[in-house]
């Protein structure tokens, strides 16, 4: 069975820039899928203020309070136990309750602790999503938070590959990171590992998917006169601006690590 996942073929060793990028492009249509979702509701903004919802013994903003729950449970399910997997709320988290999966170790152990959760969820609450939704208030705020979460886990999934991104990057040509690894260059490593050709195939990519997974579909020859339930240029905008910028951050701050 396909692995949707960072690494194609989890089930052995065997990296491959090829597998990890048709990995990212089968992570392009579940992105493309909760932006939709999510656009379904307006912004329903009071689910954003802190403290709006006077949650007795809580803290924070609904939307706050619902990923954190979330996250405790799926804690407790062992999800964030995947290598993959990073949890926006990682303190406190409690130990998982289930016997452990093991997971084949592919990545080099400093990686695990580099989590760019924080800058995910700023720049979607703050930036993106005013850009996909429409001003106003449901009052459907449970449901909108989760596809909120929906949303962040998917685009944190498929950024977080970048540490895979890079170990086979690093294990194809050792001899090209290594001297920039040990005087930790960050400018000759993003250099080294852009491609900017992909990064025009990527963008191109997810704004065709925008369009073509948000069209009405009718069973008669009458087109929802091409009306798309998201903009598709958003699409290429959220890559464009974020995810692969932020990609290439994960990469480059795995590979400043990868020598330790
Ligand atoms: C992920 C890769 O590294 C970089 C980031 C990309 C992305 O985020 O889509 C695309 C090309 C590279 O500049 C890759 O080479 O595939």
């Amino acid at each position: 069975m396909a692995n949707v996942n960072c690494n194609p073929n989890s089930a052995s060793d065997t990296l491959t820039l090829d597998g990890i990028r048709d990995s990212l492009i089968r992570q392009e249509d579940s992105i493309v899928f909760s932006l939709i979702e999510r656009a379904r509701f307006p912004l329903n903004g009071k689910m954003y203020l802190h403290n709006h919802a006077s949650i007795p013994g809580f803290s924070g903003s609904l939307v706050e309070f619902i990923v954190r729950e979330t996250e405790d449970v799926q804690a407790k399910a062992g999800r964030y136990e995947n290598p993959e997997e990073n949890p926006f709320f990682p303190e406190n988290l409690p130990r998982p309750l289930v016997h452990p999966h093991k997971y084949p170790k592919v990545l080099h152990p400093s990686g695990a602790s580099i989590n760019m959760n924080k800058a995910i969820w700023d720049f979607y609450f703050k930036e993106f999503l005013p850009l996909l939704v429409s001003d106003g208030d449901d009052g459907n705020y449970a449901a909108t938070a989760a596809s909120d979460l929906a949303c962040l886990q998917a685009l944190s999934r498929r950024i977080h590959c970048g540490k895979y991104v890079a170990e086979v990057k690093f294990r194809d040509a050792p001899n090209e990171y290594e001297g920039p690894i040990r005087s930790q260059e960050r400018d000759t490593l993003m250099e080294l590992l852009t491609f900017k050709a992909v990064e025009e195939q990527v963008k191109k990519r997810v704004e065709k998917k925008a369009m073509v997974f948000g069209q009405e579909v009718t069973l008669n020859n009458t087109s929802g006169g091409g009306k798309h339930k998201i903009d598709p240029s958003l699409a290429s905008l959220l890559y464009d601006k974020w995810v692969m910028p932020l990609t290439k951050e994960v990469e480059v701050e795995y590979l400043l690590r990868r020598l330790e």
